[in-house]
């Protein structure tokens, strides 16, 4: 296909951007179908997807992948997954172990079981790009995300929905409701798609996604999640610590440790799962009561300190299901003995923890905490909870609105 008959998006790049998230309440007992509240991050992974030379090329330096691939060998592909595949069968639907086997292959991935991160976003990608699209496109991906990637802060989720919001907008799938009102406006019906491709993808790269990863990645805000449903609420504004402690991990072996031992004590594990619910529950009705305009500075701090309270709590039921690491031990232990209080979030093991940092506090308390935490080897940021979810603009739009 030649550059001036490429399909209408591509004639401008598309830049999309998805934020990261921190899991506050329930992670792995969301796997159970208890409730987990997220937030999203204002780290963000961007993609810019623009026209090519005729190969498909990719950017994704943050699992160091540089390849490219020309359209006859993506055509024979697409030949090979003919066969397991209805024509026209462009519907969110997970990959079959015959598609992954001919991806991998594809791919160069010889047999074996656990994954490298550069081949997981390959496949990721691929499944997207041959489900989404029903011939070969040539174009170039380049990808860069703020978040660190393997350590919590969503990064799979967020990629997976920039992959899913490109690919959909270039096969025309989806597109704005009306450019000229709002560029970021886009339809309940669009995103509601978006986030089922994304959960797709995450079952490539975590095996059994709970869905809050991707619906928080795709929404922004606050989402509050249960058995696959997504309420959006609007929590007062809160203030957090990033912390990491530098200890790679992958969600997938995570949570399928916690899985083995679902399995082998489950009386032992539904009860902590069942109190992780009841945490998320007690959590929501706490940020309400903040939310109410008539409350006092005494009420409000009374309400954070409950808050402080169940984070607590969540940690040491976290610590209980096994996925705690000695490095966040260790952060809680210094957050507790600067006076504040201290979790780990997404699928633990390592990666990042949090620190609530309620209203009020003095800076030099904070700035004392962060300073003790970087003399003992932990990068830290500050940021606000809850900014924009997906966005798109191409170099189109810009030309318009100038
Ligand atoms: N910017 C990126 N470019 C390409 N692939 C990415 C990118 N970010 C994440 N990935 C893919 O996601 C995988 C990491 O996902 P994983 O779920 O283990 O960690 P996470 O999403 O950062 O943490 P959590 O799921 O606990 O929030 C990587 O191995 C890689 O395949
Ligand atoms: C550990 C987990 O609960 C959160 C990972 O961010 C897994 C999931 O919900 O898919
Ligand atoms: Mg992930």
């Amino acid at each position: 296909m030649l550059p001036n008959s490429f399909p209408e998006p591509l004639v401008h790049p598309v830049v999309v951007s998805a934020p990261g998230k921190v899991i506050l309440f329930g992670e792995h007992s969301v796997v159970y179908g208890k409730r987990s509240l997220a937030f999203s991050l204002s780290l963000r992974t961007q993609l810019t997807i623009s026209a090519s030379q005729g190969n498909v090329e990719l950017h994704l330096p943050e699992i160091s992948v540089e390849r490219s691939w020309n359209i006859s060998a993506l055509n024979s592909l697409y030949e090979k997954l003919k066969e397991f595949r209805k024509p026209c069968d462009t519907k969110p639907v997970p990959m079959s172990e015959e598609e992954s086997n001919v991806l991998r292959a594809f791919i160069g991935i010889s047999d074996k079981k656990e994954l490298q991160k550069s081949e997981l976003g390959l496949i990721a990608f691929f499944y997207l790009y041959t489900k989404i699209l029903a011939h070969p496109i040539p174009f170039s991906i380049k990808v860069k995300s703020e978040m660190p990637v393997g350590a919590g802060l969503g990064s799979s989720a967020a990629y997976a929905v920039c992959l899913a919001a490109a690919l959909t907008r270039i096969s025309g799938q989806i597109n704005y409701d009306n450019p000229s009102i709002d560029l970021n406006k886009i339809s309940k019906k669009s995103l509601e798609l978006i986030s089922e491709w994304a959960f797709c993808c995450e079952k490539i790269v975590h095996g059994t996604p709970s869905g809050i990863d991707n619906a928080i990645c795709t929404y922004g805000g606050c989402v509050s999640f249960k058995s696959g449903k997504i309420d959006l609420i609007s929590p007062p504004p809160l203030t957090i610590m990033l912390v990491n402690t530098r200890v790679s991990r992958n969600t997938k072996t995570m949570v399928e440790s916690v899985k083995e031992k679902y399995t082998r004590l489950p009386s032992l594990m539904e009860p902590l799962f069942t109190s992780m619910d009841n945490l998320a529950e007690t959590s929501l009705s706490i940020l309400s009561d903040m939310k109410n305009n008539s409350i006092s500075n005494d009420i409000i701090k009374l309400k954070f300190s409950q808050l402080c309270e169940l984070i607590d709590m969540s940690q040491c039921l976290l610590s209980a299901i096994g996925v705690s690491h000695s490095k966040l031990d260790n952060l809680i232990a210094i957050a507790k003995d600067c006076g504040f209080h201290a979790k780990l979030t997404g699928a633990g093991g390592g990666g990042f923890g949090i620190i609530l940092i309620p209203p009020n506090t003095r800076q030099q308390d904070v700035k004392t905490c962060m300073n003790v935490l970087e003399t003992n080897g932990f990068d830290t940021w500050i940021t606000d909870l809850g900014g924009c979810g997906l966005t798109y603009s191409t170099s189109y739009d810009k030309m318009q609105f100038q």
